[in-house]
């Protein structure tokens, strides 16, 4: 690990321990976890080093800290809750001497984010955990009255983390004024042991995210100073009087900040599979195109161009539309700090459809990659199924995707009520007004023409559902429960608006900077730019006939023009991948290394194999051996 600059003699562990001796594959789930935190606990080391010299970011991780991470570790970091969430949420919740108080020892406490409970995950005013004001003794004293209630999920949780940020019913003077963030010390510093008063432990294998070290959490009767509520928005004072905050989801920016990041995390692992998949069909040759020539690189089949080049141009668009949606967090917090909430409620939209269709699409892309390859993708060693795994889980965390999903449509809609009663609209929904207005085009087939039609989709799916509810309604149903019968068709709407949102902020984008890049990066970006809104449009292709005037002749030159754009990155593919720069040590597979020596590679990582140990395993002479010799004839 020589590329890290941080002179061997400040650490505490040796990086030589950064090394596998048995790949973790092979490890039972409970050496897998001592793995982790023997590789984790060097890795922690490091970032506190190299945070030293960035005292205004102290206590967080280098931000390329998670992508050696990604290298050291092909599953997850157990100390990631402390980076992602813990650290995030004590910054945004608590007041600045807070946050000097419970960071005062930086690196010295692990923490992690206890918010879902057995019970509940969704929704948040349903948690039941209680947190209760006990003016004699100034304290806060948190329970888990049921089963349900106990915290269930959190990652590092189950041993790693030392403290947390724990989501609770905040009770004072008998009133509940709902669920509130508090800081909490959960085990002893010196001896790890879980503190009285509380149940710990981990809540068992999972599909994927084994080593992230997921618990469970239960009080009882757990006291903690009144000051360790995050009172940064909302406060408690001595006397037990409620001071509201002037946005009560204020309490919820955590979430908003990691569904933020996720969309360029999507980039990052989207790349990984793309570079594993390209590099892998330009070694591997099988069958050929023309029957009297050679076997051909599997990457000349232009069904594999279709398989593997939307992944390469998905990670650019989630690279460049991640940031984009950083600015305008960015905005949004600092008009925030000056007291104006009014962008609140869109970059809530934003970010919960954005972050929800990056993971569903970055996980059903990396699954496409891996089929890709082959049986080979099936390996542990190529590192795709992995990859899944870890890409599937963001669909859940951090806000479930059919319920994120919904929350933008709830966005939807309110903005095409606005619409219709003539207000102005943000620029992110403002064309709501302009169908509202009859003021569209008609179908141009080109980038912008398909943006501009997508967008037109949106706009008559959410008007097909202010429809549906108000016809239920009619009909006598509550609002809600109109909602709830419109579902389908505004999980449609949100969907739409997303793809529409990817495809013009990244060819818009695109086209901004082009005329500063070099002429042919120019021309390959937008080669990239133009395949992925090609590709949506002719994927959309039905909704395009119901809500614009698009042709079947539009089609078929769509068509046309998208098999070329797959013929022009053709030659250009393996240096596309290799431009994401990822190194082998991070790639962490046998198929897609740098040097193409894919065979060799496998045949190493399998001799590796514990059974490859010994040419005849005992389990022969005790299991299998009297069977076969009863039944010799
Ligand atoms: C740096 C990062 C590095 C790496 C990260 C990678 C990996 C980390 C690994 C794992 C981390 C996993 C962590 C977790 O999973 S933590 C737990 C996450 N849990 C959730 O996300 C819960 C999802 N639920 C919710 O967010 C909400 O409860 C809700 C579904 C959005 C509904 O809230 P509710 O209180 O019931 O509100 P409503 O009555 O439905 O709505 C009221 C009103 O408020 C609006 N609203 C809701 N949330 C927000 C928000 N965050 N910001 C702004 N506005 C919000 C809502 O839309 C509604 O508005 P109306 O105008 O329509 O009334
Ligand atoms: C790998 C992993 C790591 C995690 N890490 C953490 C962590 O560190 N800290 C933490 O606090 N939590 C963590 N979680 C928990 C996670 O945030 C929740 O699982 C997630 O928010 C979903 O909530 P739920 O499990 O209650 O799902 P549910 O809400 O029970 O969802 C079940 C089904 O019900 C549907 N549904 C629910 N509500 C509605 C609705 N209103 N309308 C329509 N359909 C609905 C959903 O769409 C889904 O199909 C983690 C989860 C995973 C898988």
């Amino acid at each position: 690990m020589k590329c890290y600059p941080v002179p061997r003699e400040n650490l505490v562990l040796s990086i030589d321990n950064l090394k596998d001796d048995i790949p973790e594959e092979y490890l039972s789930h409970k050496e897998c976890y001592e793995n982790v935190i023997r590789k984790g606990s060097v890795l922690y080391d490091i970032f506190s080093e190299l945070s030293k010299d960035r005292k205004h970011k102290a206590h967080q991780a280098p931000s390329n800290a998670y992508r050696i991470s990604d290298g050291i570790m092909q599953n997850v970091n157990p100390f990631l809750l402390h980076f992602a969430l813990f650290v995030p949420a004590i910054t945004n919740q608590a007041t600045p001497e807070q946050q000097a108080e419970f960071l005062k020892h930086g690196f010295g406490i692990i923490g992690t984010y206890a918010q879902t409970e057995l019970g509940h995950g969704t929704f948040l005013r349903g948690l039941e955990t209680t947190a209760t004001l006990d003016l004699e003794t100034d304290e806060f004293v948190l329970n888990s009255p049921t089963l349900t209630s106990y915290k269930w999920w959190p990652g590092g949780l189950g041993h790693t983390a030392n403290h947390c940020v724990v989501m609770a019913q905040l009770y004072v003077k008998g009133k509940c004024h709902g669920p509130h963030l508090f800081f909490v010390q959960i085990r002893d510093i010196e001896t790890h042991e879980p503190l009285p008063g509380l149940k710990l432990g981990e809540i068992g294998a999972k599909m994927g995210f084994n080593t992230a070290d997921n618990g469970f959490l239960g009080f009882h009767n757990f006291r903690i100073p009144r000051n360790n509520m995050l009172m940064k928005n909302s406060q408690v004072l001595k006397d037990g009087t409620y001071v509201e905050s002037k946005n009560e989801k204020l309490t919820y920016g955590s979430m908003v900040f990691v569904r933020v990041y996720l969309l360029s995390d999507m980039a990052y692992m989207l790349a990984r599979a793309a570079t594993i998949s390209v590099r892998y069909s330009a070694v591997r040759h099988q069958s050929h195109i023309k029957p009297d020539e050679p076997e051909v690189q599997i990457l000349d089949f232009v069904i594999q161009q279709h398989k593997l080049f939307i992944s390469i141009a998905t990670s650019h668009a989630f690279k460049i539309c991640g940031l984009w949606l950083w600015q305008t967090y960015s905005k949004v917090m600092e008009d925030i700090g000056k007291g104006s909430m009014d962008r609140l409620p869109e970059l809530h939209a934003l970010s919960c459809c954005l972050k929800t269709t990056s993971t569903r699409d970055a996980g059903w892309l990396i699954e496409q990659c891996r089929l890709a390859c082959g049986g080979h993708g099936y390996l542990m060693s190529s590192n795709l199924p992995s990859l899944y795994t870890t890409a599937t889980a963001a669909i859940t965390y951090e806000g479930e995707s059919t319920v994120l999903l919904l929350q933008t449509a709830r966005y939807l809609i309110k903005s095409w009520k606005r619409a219709m009663e003539g207000e102005s609209l943000p620029a992110t929904v403002s064309f709501l007004s302009e169908y509202f207005n009859k003021r569209y085009n008609k179908w141009e087939n080109t980038p912008k023409g398909i943006v501009d039609g997508l967008k037109l989709v949106v706009a008559g799916v959410t008007k097909m559902c202010a429809e549906s509810i108000q016809k239920h309604v009619s009909r006598g149903q509550q609002y809600e429960e109109a909602w709830n019968s419109s579902s389908v068709q505004l999980i449609k709407a949100s969907e739409a608006y997303s793809r529409a949102l990817l495809c013009e902020v990244f060819w818009f984008e695109v086209d901004k900077v082009s005329s500063t890049l070099s002429n042919n990066l120019a021309v390959v970006l937008k080669q990239l730019a133009e395949l992925y809104i090609t590709y949506w449009a002719l994927e959309k292709r039905g909704d395009l006939l119901v809500y614009t005037t698009i042709s079947k002749d539009d089609l078929d030159k769509l068509q046309e023009r998208y098999e070329e754009l797959l013929a022009l990155i053709r030659p250009n593919a393996v240096g596309l991948v290799d431009s994401f720069d990822i190194r082998d040590e991070i790639l962490c597979s046998t198929l897609g290394a740098y040097d193409g020596r894919v065979y060799e590679r496998m045949m190493e990582h399998a001799l590796k194999s514990p059974l490859n140990a010994e040419t005849v395993n005992q389990s022969f002479h005790k299991y299998m051996k009297p069977v076969i010799l009863k039944h010799k004839i």
